[in-house]
């Protein structure tokens, strides 16, 4: 796998990224939707180096313009509930990609220590041949990445996957490493050391789909 760790780097990426882990500004839930958005403009523009550019030229009012342009045919599947405001940054600038929707939520069944990851809702286009964009906000333990690529695998394969991920655990980032093909690449803003009893990342930011959108009963 190719791990692009993006806080590596100094830029204005790592100040979005402490906002949202700051727990006074994150009470703001807009600019928590927000911040993540632009983390996700932020991991799509880097991803989009990656992609296949062909010669193509445009007509100004003055004349003719090379440029060469992506020619990727992307889909971007986000994880909901948390994926939604990162989908919508990486659909600021895929603004032509097809969408799909899936959901995958931790079930505690027994006690808060132990879930199991339950996909229900899925909507998803032909992947076959398509660059697959898949976007989750926290890399945990990485079951509900795995667990939603599983359920993609009907609708046909994809030439190539990009994960994008805002906070990771590094345990999570070693799940997919094992369990993606080595083709696959990671686009993560951060990774972090530890996961607690519950799964949550530390330091992490807490749960990331309250903090977009509050917080929600237990099923
Ligand atoms: O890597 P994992 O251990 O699978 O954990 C990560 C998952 O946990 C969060 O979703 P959550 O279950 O909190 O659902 P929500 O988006 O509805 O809050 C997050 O958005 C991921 O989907
Ligand atoms: O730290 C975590 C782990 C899973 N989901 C979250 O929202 N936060
Ligand atoms: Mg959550």
């Amino acid at each position: 796998m190719h791990i692009h760790n993006l806080s590596l780097q100094n830029s204005l990426l790592n100040t979005f990224i402490s906002e949202i882990r700051d727990k006074n500004i994150q009470k703001d839930s807009m600019r928590f939707r927000r911040n993540i958005e632009r983390i996700g403009e932020v991991l799509g523009y880097e991803m989009s180096k990656t992609l296949n550019y062909i010669s193509s030229s445009v007509e100004t009012p003055l004349g003719k313009c090379n440029v060469d342009l992506p020619e990727n045919e992307i889909v971007l599947c986000s994880i909901l509930r948390a994926g939604v405001p990162l989908h919508n940054g990486l659909l600021n600038y895929f603004d032509k990609a097809e969408n799909a929707f899936i959901s995958a939520y931790r079930h505690h069944k027994h006690n808060p220590e132990s879930f199991e990851i339950i996909v229900e809702y899925l909507a998803c286009p032909n992947l076959e041949n398509k660059t697959l964009i898949l976007a989750d906000p926290m890399l945990a333990t990485g079951q509900s990445m795995l667990a939603t690529f599983e359920a993609l695998k009907p609708f046909g394969t994809p030439k190539e996957t990009h994960l994008i991920s805002v906070i990771g655990a590094k345990d999570g980032v070693e799940f997919v490493e094992q369990n993606f093909n080595k083709d696959t690449h990671l686009w993560i803003a951060t990774i972090d050391d530890t996961l607690n009893n519950k799964g949550y990342i530390v330091p992490g930011l807490g749960d990331a789909g309250d903090l977009a959108f509050g917080e929600k009963l237990q099923q």
